[in-house]
């Protein structure tokens, strides 16, 4: 079974994905570091300094890690178009996101593309199948994980939680230079 952790940049994937597999012994791929210490990529992109995945590769390496983990957590913003069986949607304040990438010391560019990002609900709308949102503004990981577990135990779906086009309009009409 893959359990994708899917959201923003910055929304929280990594932290949550750690803590709920640690709490049940699950194995947690975090897909940028795969595809950057196994190659799973056909091109650098400099400038964004970022990957072009091969999802050929990329599924390969998932489905050998299959044949000896019965559940494994994808955690990535790439994870909801790894054909999961169930995909957690993390979303997350855009202010928030903002003040983690620039202190992380993203360029403002790469910034302002992943706050639109989630103000567009990108993840969201590309994540097929079950799908369960979470907006986790202001609560801590172990009661966001909390209720992911509750909501892979009853097997819940839920989506279109959250709207933030009305209050960040205005990070829409900026320019990505
Ligand atoms: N629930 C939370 N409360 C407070 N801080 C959080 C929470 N979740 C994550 N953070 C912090 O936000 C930052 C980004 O978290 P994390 O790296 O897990 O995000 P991510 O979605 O995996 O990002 P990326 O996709 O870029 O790897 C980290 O500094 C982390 O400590």
């Amino acid at each position: 079974m893959r359990i994708a952790i899917t959201g923003t940049p910055g929304v929280g994937k990594t932290t949550v994905s750690k803590v709920l597999g640690n709490k049940f012994g699950i194995k947690v791929i975090d897909i940028t570091e795969a595809v950057k210490k196994h190659k799973l990529y056909t091109e650098k992109d400099e400038e964004m300094d970022s990957y072009v995945i091969d999802f050929e590769k990329l599924e390969n390496f998932i489905k050998e890690i299959e044949e000896k983990e019965k559940v494994i957590i994808l955690d990535g913003h790439v994870s909801h178009l790894l054909n999961p069986d169930y995909t957690i949607v993390l979303r997350c304040n855009p202010e928030i996101i903002k003040e983690r990438l620039e202190k992380r010391g993203y360029k403002p560019k790469k910034v302002l593309e992943n706050i639109q990002a989630e103000i567009l609900d990108v993840c969201l709308c590309e994540s097929k199948g079950k799908i369960y949102e979470i907006d986790t503004t202001g609560r801590d990981v172990e009661d966001i994980v909390s209720e992911i577990i509750e909501a892979i135990k009853n097997k819940k779906e839920r989506k279109g939680i959250v709207d933030w086009t009305e209050k960040y309009f205005d990070y829409l009409t900026l320019e990505i230079r």
